[in-house]
């Protein structure tokens, strides 16, 4: 049995934490077989070969709670980069859940997702789960609460182009360095921006929904770790981009607009510029878990 997840993108401009996209790719392959004792064997991007790796992390979380002590022999396929802001731990939680959810028969969308946050509480520290639940359903998610868990979906499928510099930002150290509080007028501006948004997507008004990539909770504070942010973001604009903005805590970036590809091409020349390489994913919005 195999179970593919896909990255994503989470914030999606204003939505810091609550926002999410699953994404076409890149992806995380993961197959899996009952077995007497733990092991996880991994080809692709190196990730630990231990119970480190957050898929076991997530598989273990899973089978405690239905008090069950299961192990899992599993083949991890890592085509998602880490440290990249597409969700590349978000994508193995949720592959290891799913995969104990498979064998033991357990379907409860909330107990998968919980445990797979088990695995985002270890790799970056915190519990967010605007990379577990996009990834999950593919859908653009918006999540109200955690208790309860209560999530909204919107099915959104347009075109995004990903571009991934080889560059690594751990989420933990992007979450480490934003403060604790924030001007008023920045959480304002935020919640219009939010709110504007999302009806702009319900409209599938893409130019609109590009014009509010903006970000004031979180990006302000991450450009430190971002020097070329805005070379980059004035490239994909003047290539046509209806709005650029960072993929979760970075280093990926996206870009909407009417020929992703074009866009993609520039922005992988703008960081070629600089002497930073790029992998560019032309794909769409909209992706979520599947099995093969
Ligand atoms: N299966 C796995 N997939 C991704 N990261 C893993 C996995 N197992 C352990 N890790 C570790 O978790 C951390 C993930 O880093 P993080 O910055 O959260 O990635 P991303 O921003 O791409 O989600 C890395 O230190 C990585 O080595
Ligand atoms: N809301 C989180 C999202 C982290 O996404 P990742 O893909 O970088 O792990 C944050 O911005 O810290």
């Amino acid at each position: 049995m195999k179970v593919r997840v896909h990255a994503t993108i989470a914030n999606f401009g204003p939505g810091f934490d609550v926002f999410g996209v699953g994404v076409g790719k890149p992806y995380d392959e993961l197959s899996f077989k009952e077995s007497d004792e733990w092991m996880v064997r991994v080809k692709g991007y190196q990730v630990p070969e231990n119970s480190n790796n957050i898929a076991i992390v997530s598989a273990k979380a899973l089978a405690a709670m239905v008090g069950e002590e299961t192990a899992l022999e599993m083949k991890l396929t890592k085509g998602i980069r880490p440290k990249s802001g597409i969700g590349s731990s978000g994508a193995s939680s949720l592959a290891g859940a799913l995969a104990m959810a498979k064998v033991l028969g357990v379907e409860d969308d909330e107990m998968i997702l919980r445990a797979a946050m088990e695995g985002e509480r270890v790799a970056s520290g915190s519990v967010h789960g605007d990379n577990v639940i996009p990834a999950y359903y593919g859908d653009f998610t918006i999540i109200e609460s955690y208790e309860p868990l209560k999530i909204w979906r919107i099915p959104v499928n347009f075109e995004v182009v990903v571009v991934l510099p080889a560059i690594e930002i751990p989420t933990s150290e992007a979450r480490k360095i934003l403060p604790s509080k924030i001007p008023r007028k920045d959480a304002i501006r935020n919640l219009a921006l939010a709110a504007s948004l999302i009806l702009a997507l319900k409209e599938n008004d893409l130019q609109t929904v590009g014009r509010l990539l903006d970000d004031r909770i979180a990006l302000p504070y991450r450009k430190q770790l971002m020097q070329w942010y805005e070379t980059v973001r004035e490239a994909a604009l003047e290539a046509g981009a209806y709005g650029f903005s960072v993929s979760g805590s970075g280093p990926a970036v996206f870009a909407i607009g009417e020929d992703v590809a074009q866009i993609g091409k520039v922005i992988a020349e703008t960081f070629s510029g600089m002497d930073i390489k790029a992998d560019v994913y032309v794909t769409k919005v909209g992706r979520g878990a599947i099995w093969f």
